[in-house]
């Protein structure tokens, strides 16, 4: 897997949200996409999907495995998202649908992709819910999303995006929505399944405690632009940037505990 993006550029309603940017994820990388709100982490990896905004001007380039994907078909782009790609959204709420089996949809790809018989599916669909670690699969699939709790939902919307095992998982804040629990353990899922597939991951969010939990290499966002890039390690023991440094800040904040009165 090889996934080359070179100045890449979005506009949409003649504003420039994302301004030139530039990054590659090889074989097997963890890459976590960082930035405040607003900064374009959603519209990059949008772009990457082929998922932007009808009215989006997009510029530069996004070499997938070798292949151009900027100016692709709908057709060709919604062929790869699913199969060579899969995608977990923040709201695994949105994602699923709320009158369909679990198990149906954590096999959708696998059923667009291959001729499966119904109990073929089926297996399938507990094998994938065996794998991303949700409880009693045999019966979880016949469940619908409402049944099961935010955190088993997530794991099923990770469930539908390995299904057709892509080599490269696009995650966009996919723990924001849970208590910090539940996040632990989801983030934990991720690390296992690309050490168990050899998958590459691209993992965006806004909390570098999250980041610093599942990344390698780090991509600092600020105003649409890359502003700071390296091994998580190399970045945070010496963050350049303003914004770099106000993220470690605000994660320095959050784990400093106020002690109680009489402590
Ligand atoms: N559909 C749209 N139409 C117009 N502007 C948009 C659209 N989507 C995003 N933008 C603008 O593009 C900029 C980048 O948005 P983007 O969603 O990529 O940021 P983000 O870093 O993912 O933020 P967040 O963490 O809040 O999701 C923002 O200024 C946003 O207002």
């Amino acid at each position: 897997m090889s996934l080359i993006v070179h100045e890449l550029c979005v506009s949409i309603g003649g504003r420039q949200v994302v301004s030139g940017v530039s990054f590659e994820v090889s074989d097997g990388e963890r890459v976590g996409i960082i930035g405040e709100s607003g900064s374009g982490k959603s519209l990059t990896a949008l772009a990457i999907l082929g998922l932007l905004p009808a009215e989006a001007e997009v510029g530069g380039s996004i070499l997938f495995n070798g292949r151009e994907l900027v100016g692709c078909s709908d057709r060709e782009l919604a062929a790869i998202r699913g199969d060579q790609i899969g995608i977990v959204f923040q709201e695994p709420q949105t994602a699923l649908s709320p009158l369909i089996r679990l198990g149906k949809q954590m096999t959708e790809s696998l059923r667009i992709h291959y001729t499966l018989s119904r109990t073929q599916a089926k297996d399938a669909a507990v094998e994938l819910a065996r794998r991303v670690g949700l409880p009693d699969p045999e019966s979880i699939v016949r469940s619908y999303p409402h049944e099961v709790s935010g955190g088993q939902r997530q794991r099923a919307a990770i469930a539908a995006a390995i299904a057709a095992g892509p080599e490269l998982l696009i995650a966009d804040e996919p723990t924001t929505a849970l208590d910090v629990t539940v996040q632990k353990g989801v983030l934990e899922l991720f690390r296992e399944l690309s050490d168990e597939t050899g998958s590459s991951l691209v993992f965006i969010t806004h909390d570098l405690a999250v980041l610093k939990q599942i990344a390698d290499r780090m991509i600092v966002l600020d105003d649409g632009a890359v502003v700071e890039s390296g091994t998580v390690d190399a970045v945070l023991s010496n963050p350049q940037h303003p914004s770099t440094r106000a993220l470690v800040a605000a994660a320095l904040a959050t784990s400093w505990r106020r002690p109680a009165v009489g402590e």
